[in-house]
């Protein structure tokens, strides 16, 4: 029985997600990646692998059950929607392609027809103009799964560190009303279970990153480290999780301290990526935890700038197959 494919989504197709997952296919033996196919676009795909300057041989497939066997001489792009290729030119068609992709290859994760998924880089305000209601891609999977938004944990995940933003799409003016105990505790436990689950770690250390200056400063700059970040962390310990914390966050990235702990729970968005991508933006996978399904995707963004110029590093989106698929072998044993 060949083993289940990865479905992979076309992200923006105006973005550099086509391309990428075009070079990965190419890279598929060096890179020792997994097989995946693409949902939808398969002309699209083959006009975006041509400008990349690749020899692609897209096999268009009907059922996701021929991609494995694909896999090897071609790239399987299963039938569904398609649009021209106009890298740099996000429209409202492209936006709506995209939708449908990722909406097809959640499904299948969802119906167990394929080992995870693989999301494409999208454009949050141009998916919003095409009714895309989510947050990000995090939240659509999770309800996908019946998984209320809260418990779909986002963690970006580089050679050189794990960080899961506590708050993520928030404003930073909000961030701070955002953190409860409640908050803490719940995506400490998700983490804690992933880590093991998914990631082979049997008793994963947890830092916990303070929200304030100097952790604090024993209260002289401000006092959500004293009287909610500590309480909830003490509560995790006694559960038996390795959590400690709360760290002054500047100096917890250093490289000493990147070897005390596993992950790092941060408590906003930046404080979370600029370190990761600081290290490891060309390897950066951002996974979401908690979910029945596995999800990866590259930690960058669409770079519409750059899309169709040949610049866009593809290490990112391997990162992120190798990594579905690592997962997948763990939890399923494929
Ligand atoms: N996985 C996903 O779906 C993600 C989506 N986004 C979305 O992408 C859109 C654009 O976000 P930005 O903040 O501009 O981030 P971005 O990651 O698209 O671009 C930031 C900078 O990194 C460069 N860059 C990005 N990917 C690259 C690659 N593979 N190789 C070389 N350089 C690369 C870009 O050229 C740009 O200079 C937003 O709507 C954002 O929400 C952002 C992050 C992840
Ligand atoms: N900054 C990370 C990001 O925007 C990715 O979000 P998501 O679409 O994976 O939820």
């Amino acid at each position: 029985m060949p083993p289940v494919p990865l479905a992979a989504s076309l992200g923006d197709p105006a973005g550099v997600g086509p391309e990428l997952l075009a070079e990965a296919w190419i890279r598929r033996e060096t890179d020792d990646l997994p097989p995946f196919f693409v949902t939808g676009g398969a002309q699209l795909m083959a006009a975006a692998a041509r400008l990349r300057g690749l020899s692609v041989p897209v096999a268009e497939i009907f059922h996701q059950a021929e991609a494995a066997e694909c896999f090897a001489r071609a790239l399987p792009v299963l039938a569904g929607p398609d649009g021209d290729y106009a890298p740099g030119r996000p429209d409202r068609a492209g936006a709506e392609l995209a939708l449908a992709s990722l909406t097809e290859a959640t499904r299948l994760a969802v119906d167990g027809e394929v080992d995870g998924v693989v999301t494409g880089p999208i454009h949050k305000a141009r998916l919003a103009e095409v009714g895309f209601i989510h947050p990000g891609q995090t939240e659509f999977v999770a309800e996908a799964c019946g998984v209320q938004p809260g418990d779909a944990v986002m963690m970006l995940a580089g050679p050189h560190l794990r960080t899961v933003p506590l708050t993520v799409h928030v404003a930073l003016a909000e961030v701070a009303a955002a953190i409860s105990e409640a908050l803490v505790e719940r995506k400490g436990r998700i983490v804690a279970a992933a880590l093991k689950r998914d990631f082979g770690l049997d008793a994963p250390r947890i830092a916990v990153a303070a929200l304030n200056p100097h952790a604090g400063e024993e209260g002289r700059m401000g006092d959500e480290e004293a009287r909610l970040i500590a309480p909830a962390i003490e509560r995790l310990r006694a559960e038996g999780i390795a959590i400690d914390g709360p760290f002054a966050a500047d100096g917890l990235f250093a490289p000493r301290q990147r070897e005390t702990f596993d992950v790092a729970l941060c408590m906003y968005h930046d404080q979370a990526l600029i370190p990761l991508k600081a290290l490891d933006f060309d390897q950066g996978v951002n996974v979401t935890l908690g979910l029945p399904i596995i999800r990866t995707s590259p930690d960058h963004g669409t770079a519409f700038s750059i899309a169709g110029t040949g610049k866009a590093d593809a290490g990112a989106m391997i990162a992120a197959i190798r990594m579905a698929g690592d997962c997948a072998q763990r939890r399923f044993g494929n």
